[in-house]
């Protein structure tokens, strides 16, 4: 791995998939008439042939014009583009949230017009489903709620989880994400509320990774929320409690992950957004059991990897320099140090040294500042990365952020922190100080309000040579003469639906750090040089498919290599290992679900 000949293949231009689109065969249902047209994964609205009408009950239920899925779509965009209009000059949180509750709408009644709409428009529509836009709706959840979307274990539950898992009316789930709320992007502790989550990563599975709708399952394990202000308001949905703590807490997770792979043995679960401590010691307990990650440690690593070994690239340096690259992290939680953690496996790989050699390289801040081994109390997950004051060279422990800077003149500066602004302008204008000519800021901090410096504010003070990246979408930087700004948008969508595709579709029982490496290898050498030069570090969104599928198959090959693929419906594991990189890409593309209308047929 990090084998520095696969990145020269790079150079190399690799011919960008489209996958088969074919029409899918028919569609088992089991319900009639109306039940059918209050069903979002089967209704069709004025789209039922009328011979469909007539099998499954429906005439006379609907206006007598059959209007064409393409129709349908045109309606659906043109009453968007109005709500647009109409909002034109209207607070940014009101738009947005009439936008998320337009699409929402659509989801609630039509999945398959929903997708395809989403697929076809995922660079307009991800900031309203996903980053930003989720934000504010888990924000706001109580006052949104109109209907139920996935499941809800709490710990009044506790004992009965193992029946209510059949009354999920999905034969089979492939993926799930499950969140406890405890830590929803910057935003905190949003209890209940944060089921938004789980709805919008899954969104994005189906559209990158063209997971069927009908095989996903978003969770909310209620266990109580610390949130003082929820706690207090008369319309929360949630268990006005506090959270369960230690062992309580932790066997409400237990039978939760027994009862779904009880019904579901091969579902892989993705953990989102639990606060720290959890999402730690969950990763602990369950990798070795159960087919999980946890996106915000491993798949947010991968992403800023693949982004930190861009931006060597973009500097025009070597891959090989990555190993000398100065790189401040700030932000202490499970992104931040599941982010460093990677990166010293990647560098000590590269330069065939010790991980504490490979440390040096690295500073990491939290809340209190630079992290050293003089800290009274360190956190034992952020032990490994502390400095030892004596290496320091006029640093002491709790340096600030811009001590720091002003100091170590990194090449990098990578916020993890949920804080928005603490890139400041002191901190950016110090940045031009970098050893290097081309200094890389990453805000990763979601949602937008939490980024740790807008884009404009960084190419300003920065300077314009800057790389730029961040967790929630920014315009471009018009930096006048013809010269952008390009922003990156840093973000764990880039690697989860392919980990979570690859994982699935390799048929393994766990998911691995070699599956994990393999993804963020994937994505690193996806850029060409030519976009890499212009520092764009991540691809387009719009090709959010083809990159998913060959990070799946990076995934699904390393399962092979681990001996780990068992094997997916009828391709068996001498299969899977047979196949060729492109094949397996193929393999990954043929198993991609897309919105199309299928022939409905009745059966009791
Ligand atoms: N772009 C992406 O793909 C991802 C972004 N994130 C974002 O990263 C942020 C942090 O997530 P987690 O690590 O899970 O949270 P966390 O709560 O586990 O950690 C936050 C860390 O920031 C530190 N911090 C707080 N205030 C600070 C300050 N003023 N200066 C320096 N450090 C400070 C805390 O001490 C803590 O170490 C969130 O905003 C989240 O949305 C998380 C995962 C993926
Ligand atoms: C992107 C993401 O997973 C987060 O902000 O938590
Ligand atoms: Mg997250």
């Amino acid at each position: 791995m990090w084998n520095l000949a696969r990145f020269a293949a790079t150079a190399v231009a690799r011919s960008r998939r489209r996958f088969s689109t074919a029409i899918p065969g028919p569609c088992i249902v089991h319900k009639r008439g109306a039940d059918i047209l209050h069903d979002p994964w089967f209704n069709k609205d004025t789209g039922f042939p009328l011979t469909e009408r007539d099998r499954l009950g429906l005439r006379g239920l609907l206006p007598p014009r059959v209007i064409s899925f393409e129709q349908q779509y045109d309606r659906f965009m043109n009453s968007y583009r109005s709500l647009e209009k109409n909002t034109q000059g209207q607070p940014d949180k009101v738009v947005a949230l009439a936008k998320w509750r337009i699409l929402n709408r659509l989801h609630d009644r039509n999945e398959t017009l929903y997708y395809r709409v989403l697929i076809d428009n995922i660079r307009e529509f991800a900031p309203i489903i996903y980053t930003p836009t989720v934000g504010l709706v888990c924000q706001n959840y109580s006052g949104l709620f109109r209907r139920p979307r996935g499941m809800y274990f709490s710990a009044k539950d506790k004992g009965e989880m193992m029946s209510m898992i059949y009354n999920w009316p999905a034969p089979q789930v492939d993926m799930i994400v499950l969140t406890d709320g405890s830590r929803i992007l910057g935003l905190g502790d949003l209890g209940v509320q944060g089921i938004g989550i789980p709805i919008g990563k899954l969104d994005i599975y189906v559209a990158a990774a063209g997971i069927s709708p009908q095989r996903i399952l978003p969770v909310m394990l209620d266990v109580g929320t610390n949130n003082q202000k929820l706690l207090e308001d008369r319309l929360y949905l949630g268990l006005r409690q506090p959270r369960l703590e230690g062992e309580e807490y932790l066997s409400i997770v237990d039978e939760f992950m027994e009862a779904v792979h009880a019904r579901w043995p091969k579902a892989i679960v993705q953990f989102e957004d639990f606060q720290m401590k959890w999402a730690f010691e969950t990763l602990e307990r369950y990798q070795k059991r159960f087919c999980m990650f946890n996106d915000d440690i491993q798949g947010t690593a991968g992403v800023a990897l693949a982004g930190l070994l861009g931006s060597v690239r973009a500097q025009g340096r070597p891959l090989s320099d990555f190993v000398n690259q100065k790189i401040v992290v700030v932000g202490a939680g499970s992104a931040g140090l599941g982010v460093l953690k990677m990166a010293i496996q990647a560098v000590s790989k590269m330069a065939g040294c010790s991980e504490t050699a490979a440390k040096s390289q690295f500073y990491l801040i939290d809340k209190d500042g630079l992290v050293t081994t003089d800290r009274n109390n360190l956190d034992p997950a952020a032990a490994p990365f502390a400095k030892n004051p004596t290496d320091l060279e006029g640093l002491t422990e709790g340096a600030s952020i811009i001590e720091v800077v002003r100091k170590v003149r990194p090449h990098v500066l990578l916020g993890l922190s949920g804080v928005g602004g603490i890139f400041n302008e002191e901190v950016l204008k110090a940045m031009k100080e970098s050893v290097s000519a081309k200094p890389a800021i990453f805000a990763m901090s979601n949602p937008t309000m939490n980024a740790e410096c807008t884009a404009i504010d960084a190419f300003k003070h920065a300077g314009e040579d800057i790389i730029f990246a961040s967790g929630s979408p920014f315009e471009n930087v018009d930096l006048g003469n013809g010269k952008v700004g390009h922003v990156n948008q840093a973000n764990n969508m880039y690697l989860f639906p392919g980990i979570g595709l690859g994982s699935l579709l390799s048929g393994a029982r766990l998911i691995t750090n070699g599956m994990l490496q393999a993804a963020a290898e994937c994505l690193a050498s996806y850029m060409l040089e030519e976009d890499i030069s212009k520092g764009i570090l991540y691809p387009s969104i719009n090709s959010i498919r083809d990159v998913t599928a060959e990070v799946g198959a990076a995934v699904l090959q390393a399962a092979v290599e681990e001996d780990l693929a068992e094997g997916h419906v009828d391709v068996g594991p001498k299969e899977l290992a047979n196949m060729t990189k492109e094949e397996t890409v193929e393999y990954i593309g043929r198993n991609m679900w897309y919105p199309v209308y299928s022939p409905l047929v009745h059966e009791k």
